[in-house]
């Protein structure tokens, strides 16, 4: 946050490297980026991308989020999202499960749809807090704006990957049509010091490891994500332990959801993350995201393209039959985010088989 010095983050604790992608040689063209790209895409489903052109609109969008926490618990709770499954507005922490056991998640967070923003003052989803409003045209629209730019440009640079043809990918992102697609400002608040003398405040390795946000992958395409603390973890294909991402300095951190690994019969991978605190001393300060999510359309239909291209079809006929079955979950694009959102909520917990429900493309649906 502004005027705060923020410790740095340390250096023995087990960090999983990403490939830096430029930005500005992909919006080029550059064969050689592209390929690291799409490496990135298809082994981890994790990169860094710097020269994305949007610092100062995080900057003001991370303002935006602290306005918004500011506000009376009973004024944000006006705007809170419910327990159908509708991922919009408010959530207070405490809201979500982070794993089989109904453990409550520590961060809150204000999400705002991107048909909600493109439509202002028009209201196509709902209505949110007058922060939100007050920056609607100068900070949330320009910041929804370059990141569909970014999102949208990396999903053409996977529809030609994939042996699609022009379109298959983008007319499935439509912006005019109604979807998932959102902004969110999260917050997690520090760790208590222990005030000296005092046993009980002793935090044990059970909290030190606890999840501020349950492990999951990402519901929809692709995420656009920037964080100034630690606190973001993998676990990378081939490992059973958690690997923290290094916040780096102007670059965003990218994903693949969901969607995507649908899609691509399995080509691009959306792979398990979560948060917890940050590491060493940054665990002491509030830690602030943001990301912009890209999701398809509400209505189209989530299975692998093999029709549209041999690529993919050749990649779901290597799997095996269960696994082929993952890859057609016979639900929509809304229909697969609001089960995911909906089952996670703890107001509709009644089980470990809650948590169950609410999974997605996790390749390891154990791991918390
Ligand atoms: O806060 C972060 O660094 C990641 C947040 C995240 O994974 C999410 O909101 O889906
Ligand atoms: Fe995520």
């Amino acid at each position: 946050m502004p005027g705060v010095t923020l410790p740095p983050f340390p250096d023995n604790v087990p960090t999983h490297p990403l490939l830096v992608i430029d930005y500005e040689l992909i919006k080029k063209n550059d064969t050689e980026e592209i390929s690291r790209l799409w490496k990135a895409a298809t082994q981890l489903g994790f990169w860094y991308l710097k020269n994305h052109g949007a610092d100062e609109e995080v900057n003001g969008m991370f303002d935006m989020g602290a306005e918004t926490m500011a506000l009376p618990l009973s004024e944000k709770m006006k705007f809170e999202q419910g327990d159908d499954g509708r991922s919009f507005g408010y959530k207070a922490a405490g809201a979500n499960a982070t794993d089989e056991t109904g453990r409550p998640d520590t961060v809150e967070f204000i999400n705002v749809s991107k048909d909600d923003i493109l439509s202002f003052p028009t209201v196509t989803h709902r209505t949110y807090p007058s922060t939100v409003v007050d920056r609607m045209e100068s900070t949330i629209k320009p910041f929804a704006t370059k990141s569909l730019e970014v999102t949208n440009t990396m999903l053409g640079v996977f529809e030609r990957q994939l042996g699609l043809p022009e379109g298959a990918l983008a007319e499935r992102h439509n912006l005019l049509e109604k979807s998932g697609s959102e902004t969110r400002c999260i917050k997690n608040p520090p760790k208590q010091r222990p005030s000296d003398g005092d046993a009980s405040n002793k935090s044990t390795v059970e909290e030190e490891e606890k999840a501020a946000l349950g492990a999951h992958t990402d519901f929809g395409s692709i995420s656009f994500l920037h964080n100034r603390l630690g606190g973001l973890q993998v676990l990378p294909p081939g490992y059973d332990s958690w690997h923290y991402i290094r916040p780096l300095p102007g670059h965003a951190v990218c994903n693949i959801g969901d969607a995507l690994t649908l899609f691509s019969g399995g080509i691009l991978r959306s792979n398990l993350h979560r948060v917890v605190l940050p590491p060493g001393e940054q665990a002491y300060f509030e830690r602030w995201s943001l990301v912009f999510f890209l999701r398809p359309g509400a209505d189209i239909l989530l299975r692998p393209l093999t029709e549209e291209s041999s690529i993919i079809a050749e990649a779901v006929n290597n799997v095996s039959e269960d696994e082929r079955k993952r890859f057609y979950p016979g639900c929509t694009a809304i229909e697969w985010f609001t089960r995911r959102i909906k089952m996670q909520r703890m107001k509709n917990r009644m089980g470990p088989e809650s948590w169950q429900a609410s999974r997605g493309m996790e390749h390891n649906p154990k791991a918390y």
